[in-house]
């Protein structure tokens, strides 16, 4: 079996792609958006991709990819604590002016180097492993931020440990991959949906389904439709599994009060590691 991640060895991704599938292949690649290719176009089996973040929240590239699969669907999810590390070749924090990192770990650092170091320079790259080669090649004026495995990896030093904004920094993935998984009892589900006018209590409309089977939403969010201002899709995670009778019910009945319902899949609630 073949799982893709946000590579090369050592990043976040990866660490989560060791716990959620210890013995598959894995496969380092550049962008989130090649490994949902990948996977849609049967390359690869798997591929592992952060959704949102404790402090951050949406993966909002991730998110807007998602709702282009056309075969793809969610079969797992996992929770990482993500705890960050500024990493040298050099020992002198006070020769660093430029810090390199995954965007999403520049900015669950960013009040960090704002109140410590706000003469440095944050500067975005393809991932924290990624950040870590190049901060190895340009020498004792660079740091990455990424986690220790990564920098030793690179020969780097830890000058600075945990120094993520929120002490529980945490980031939940999602795996993608081509299989229906089915019913364990512990389940979540993932959908997207727009509605074709915008009126009073439509979303209230939607909510209220759920609410009258009284099954638990665990997230809600928003992403422009990109049409127009104002248009919006929305995503649901929800408890329950799509073949679950209750939850087929309230689908059934909120299909007929939207545009297009997009469910992702049926998977079991993850770990947190
Ligand atoms: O750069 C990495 O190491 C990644 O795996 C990406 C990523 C992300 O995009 O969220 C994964 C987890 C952390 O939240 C920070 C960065």
């Amino acid at each position: 079996m073949k799982l893709g991640y946000l590579g090369p060895e050592g990043s976040y991704s990866y660490t989560a792609a060791k716990y959620y599938a210890p013995n598959h292949m894995l496969v380092g690649m550049k962008t989130f958006k090649e490994i949902i290719t990948a996977v849609e176009e049967g390359k690869l089996e798997e591929g592992i991709l952060p959704i949102e973040n404790s402090t951050e929240g949406a993966v909002t590239q991730v998110m807007d990819a998602l709702m282009k699969t056309e075969t793809s669907k969610i079969q797992g999810e996992l929770i990482l604590r993500v705890r960050h590390n500024l990493l040298s070749i050099g020992e002198a924090i006070e020769e660093i002016n430029y810090v390199l990192s995954h965007p999403q770990a520049l900015e669950q650092c960013r009040e960090f180097f704002a109140v410590n170091y706000p003469h440095m320079t944050l500067i975005p790259c393809e991932s924290s492993s990624t950040a870590c080669q190049i901060a190895k090649e340009k020498g004792r004026q660079y740091a990455a931020i990424a986690n220790s495995w990564a920098g030793e990896n690179n020969g780097l030093k830890t000058l600075c440990k945990d120094i993520q904004d929120n002490v529980n920094n945490q980031t939940r993935f999602i795996i993608i991959g081509k299989e229906s998984i089915l019913p364990t009892g512990k389940d979540k589900t993932s959908i997207a949906f727009s509605f074709h006018d915008d009126y009073p209590g439509s979303l209230y409309s939607i909510l209220k389904e759920f609410a009258e089977e009284k099954i638990n939403l665990t997230r809600i969010e928003s992403r422009p439709a990109k049409i127009e201002l104002g248009k919006y899709i929305f995503y649901i995670d929800f408890q329950g599994h799509q073949k679950d009778t209750r939850c087929q019910g309230v689908l059934n009945r909120i299909e007929k009060n939207i545009n297009k319902l997009k469910v992702f899949g049926s998977y079991p609630i993850g770990r947190i590691y």
